[in-house]
């Protein structure tokens, strides 16, 4: 039977999970150097859920300085059949309330001094990211996350910018106009880059502010998104926890989109034309199809 192992990686606010069972922290070093933190494996029944704090314990690595790549590329070696990110995230609709839970399937990156591709010279490949988010696992995170009682609206169009400086009114006021629902610093390129190892991924974006385009609620700053942060990480551990028992005896069958084997379709450099160091570095990554 194909069991559930799920890569979770905690934003701003998580940096640890308990509760589970056999839980042991182990690193990891890939070729793109050490991911932010080591990580933690534990089980809740068959499921085993692999915990991976995004910005480090402590909250060292800036939005910029995390290792998107190293991060992915762990968590694909240490067996991840699905990625979910729990991030914070400013709002840009008043009816997206702190305290609420935005299930994010689509994302536009503003993000601009970043790796965002596991490919390059030598080994080039374009993925597609017209659906970016794993629908199967945004619904079970959706639904685990309702039944601790949290307040969850489907679907969503994440931002994701660079920062570290929160937005200006005018760019906050142009990403709403932009249709733009929710506002990070974090999720690119993380979704392109488990797109590209072909792990289905989703995002809880966990409301914490309205950011500043919202003339009656004071801006956005650490301390509200923290405050609000420690009310409610509780809350979305409980959510994990629930995700992992929901699925604990559920056999997994691949991603309905395809997720999984979306290299075969991706690569395009002619095999005599590929530079075996880079070859060398995707061994966990597109290990399946090199
Ligand atoms: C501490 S507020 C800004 C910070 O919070 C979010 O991070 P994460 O997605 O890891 O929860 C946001 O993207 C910024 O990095
Ligand atoms: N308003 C905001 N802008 C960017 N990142 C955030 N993370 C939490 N709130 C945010």
């Amino acid at each position: 039977m194909s069991k559930w192992t799920i890569g979770v990686i905690g934003g701003s606010g998580l940096y640890e999970i308990d509760g589970l069972e056999g839980a042991e922290a182990f690193s990891i070093d890939t070729p793109w150097g050490a991911p932010s933190d080591p990580l933690m494996r534990g089980r809740i029944g068959d499921v085993t859920l692999v915990f991976l704090p995004r910005h480090g314990k402590g909250h060292r690595l800036t939005p910029t300085a995390v290792p998107y790549r190293a991060n992915i590329d762990a968590l694909k070696r240490a067996g991840c059949t699905d990625v979910l990110s729990i991030s914070a995230c400013g709002s840009l609709k008043q009816a997206y309330a702190p305290g609420d839970y935005v299930m994010v399937d689509q994302f536009i990156d503003r993000t601009f001094a970043r790796e965002k591709s596991f490919f390059g010279p030598g080994m080039v490949a374009h993925v597609s990211m017209a659906d970016p988010v794993c629908s199967r696992l945004s619904g079970l995170a959706g639904d685990a996350a309702e039944r601790v009682g949290a307040t969850v609206h489907r679907g969503g169009t994440y931002i994701a910018m660079e920062g570290p400086q929160f937005s200006s009114r005018a760019e906050s006021n142009l990403y709403r106009q932009w249709g733009c629902d929710v506002i990070g610093m974090t999720n690119m390129p993380e979704a392109k880059l488990a797109r590209e190892a072909e792990l289905p991924y989703a995002t809880i974006a966990m409301v914490t502010d309205y950011d500043c385009w919202f003339d009656e609620v004071e801006a956005v700053s650490v301390s509200n998104v923290l405050e609000v942060m420690r009310q409610n990480t509780e809350r979305a551990k409980q959510a994990i926890l629930e995700l992992a028992s929901g699925l604990n005896g559920v056999e997994r069958s691949p991603s309905p989109q395809g997720i999984e084997t979306c290299l075969d379709f991706a690569m395009i450099t002619a095999p005599e034309a590929r530079d075996p160091e880079i070859l060398a570095r995707l061994d966990a990554v597109a290990g399946r199809v090199l």
